[in-house]
């Protein structure tokens, strides 16, 4: 019988990959080099490690206080955006303000083919204390977190299904695994004590009751750029603004700019990115428009910014104690709760998007963003680090292609080699 895949001991899998896909030697031994043996348990079919740069954005000055943020990214200038961001969002004062007002995540219990939904909402409300119940009791521990079942509510949808929405406080947690946990004990105490046909249960990422806010006001004169006044910029800016609040193709890649910031913050803090991308843009159609997530609006010589987004982050479980990473980028970031986690990163994407913005309504984006992204290019190539600063000098060009910086790293190696005599 042959052992599945997942059931091979691991230098095997490795092998068989290695050979099936022509792996040389020197392939092999990178892939064997990232080898760790705790991320060996945490996936499965474990090949080898995947690292991501990490960096610090700097100038983020949040309800008050200075902070470095850490940032996992492989995209040039994103931090050199968010600390450029941070730069122009020093009012001097608090800086950006920031909220979060309720920290629930809600499970969804499918009913189908409900032929009687008015019937089943009012027996689900008639019921609702002891779903409550049978919900922290299936992880009575979250009660003693302080968090626990706090709320159901119910929705019909058309043709014949019923939504029941169980609202979770999860506590420290990012809470996917609480409340899913939750949820299937509610289902099967429902589908026990009435005849419902229950689809699913599980939790929604998108986060309505999970939202952070950061805000700013600045005067104009912190956007002005060495060729235009700060007034001019800040109503470029906000036309901006507009235009990805009417156009979802524009929308897109103004939310992109966004989670830029954000995910790079997601990464570094061990959270769920895939559930906070999902959540952002559900949040950016809700109410049937895809729409930019952030405003900016000028009162005066003011420029405001703010930035609303479902941000279900965790300061603890999920991957957070398994990456010793998290726990010191935690105490990078001064972080000391789930609430300060979600602040924080919101505060990070209204900086990203106020340098793309700014970036894009004066320069254009390429100057700034090009720049930085030539030593991406040069390694692309094969420049080894030391190379590197060479190899960017020698690319005039606005966007050199990939021949050119070819032909810049010949040059480089031609002129080390003549100056070493070989
Ligand atoms: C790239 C910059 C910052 C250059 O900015 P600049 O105007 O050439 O810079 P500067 O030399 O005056 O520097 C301004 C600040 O930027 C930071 N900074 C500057 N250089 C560095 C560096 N090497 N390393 C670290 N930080 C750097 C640094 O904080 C510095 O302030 P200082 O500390 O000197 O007082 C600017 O052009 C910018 O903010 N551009 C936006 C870049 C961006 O958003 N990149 C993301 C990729 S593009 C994208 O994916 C999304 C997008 C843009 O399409 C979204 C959208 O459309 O909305
Ligand atoms: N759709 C989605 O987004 C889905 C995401 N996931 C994944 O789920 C994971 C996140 O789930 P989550 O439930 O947060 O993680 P965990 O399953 O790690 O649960 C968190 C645990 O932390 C412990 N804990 C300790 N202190 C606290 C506290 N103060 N508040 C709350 N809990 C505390 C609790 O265990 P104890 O009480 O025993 O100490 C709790 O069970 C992520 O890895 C995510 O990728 C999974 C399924 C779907």
């Amino acid at each position: 019988m042959t052992v599945p895949f997942y059931r091979l001991p691991y230098g095997q899998r490795r092998d068989r990959l290695a050979q099936a896909s022509h792996l040389t030697l020197a392939q092999l031994a990178t892939v064997a080099q990232k080898r760790q043996a705790t991320d060996e348990e945490l996936i499965e079919n474990y090949l080898t490690t995947y690292g991501l740069p990490e960096g610090v954005a700097v100038n983020l000055h949040v309800d008050g206080q200075t902070v470095a943020v850490p940032m996992v990214t492989e995209e040039p200038s994103v931090i050199a955006a968010a600390s450029n961001g941070g730069r122009m969002l020093d009012d001097g004062q608090q800086g950006m303000t920031t909220q979060v007002t309720q920290r629930e995540l809600m499970g969804q219990i499918v009913c189908q083919k409900v032929a009687d939904p008015a019937e089943l909402q009012a027996w689900i409300l008639d019921h609702q204390a002891d779903l409550l119940a049978v919900a922290d009791a299936a992880h009575p521990s979250l009660t003693t977190h302080g968090g626990g079942a706090r709320s159901i509510r119910v929705r019909l949808l058309p043709p014949d299904w019923v939504s029941l929405d169980l609202f979770i406080d999860v506590g420290e947690a990012m809470g996917a695994n609480l409340v899913n946990t939750m949820a299937e004990a509610v289902a099967h105490y429902v589908r026990s004590h009435h005849e419902t046909d229950i689809l699913m249960s599980i939790l929604s990422n998108y986060a309505t009751h999970s939202l952070a806010t950061a805000r700013c006001a600045i005067p104009v004169a912190n956007v002005k750029t060495k060729t235009l006044d700060g007034l001019t910029v800040a109503q470029r800016l906000c036309a901006a603004s507009d235009f990805a609040q009417v156009d979802p193709y524009r929308a897109a890649t103004h939310n992109k700019g966004i989670m830029n910031g954000i995910d790079a913050v997601v990464l570094a803090m061990g959270n769920d990115w895939r559930a906070v991308e999902s959540g952002a843009h559900a949040y950016a159609s809700r109410d049937g428009h895809y729409r930019g997530l952030s405003r900016w609006w000028l009162d005066g010589d003011v420029l405001h910014g703010e930035l609303i987004l479902p941000l279900a982050l965790g300061f603890v479980g999920g991957a957070t104690r398994v990456f010793p990473l998290v726990a010191i980028n935690q105490q990078l970031a001064h972080v000391t709760d789930a609430r300060h986690l979600m602040r924080l990163t919101a505060a990070v994407g209204l900086a990203q998007n106020l340098a793309a913005l700014r970036a894009l309504v004066t320069d254009g984006i390429q100057q700034g963003h090009m720049h930085l992204q030539l030593k991406s290019l040069a390694l692309s190539v094969g420049a080894t680090p030391a190379e590197v600063p060479a190899v960017v000098q020698r690319l005039t060009a606005t966007q050199p292609t990939t021949a050119q910086a070819r032909a810049a790293l010949r040059a480089v190696r031609a002129a080390n080699s003549q100056k070493t005599g070989d």
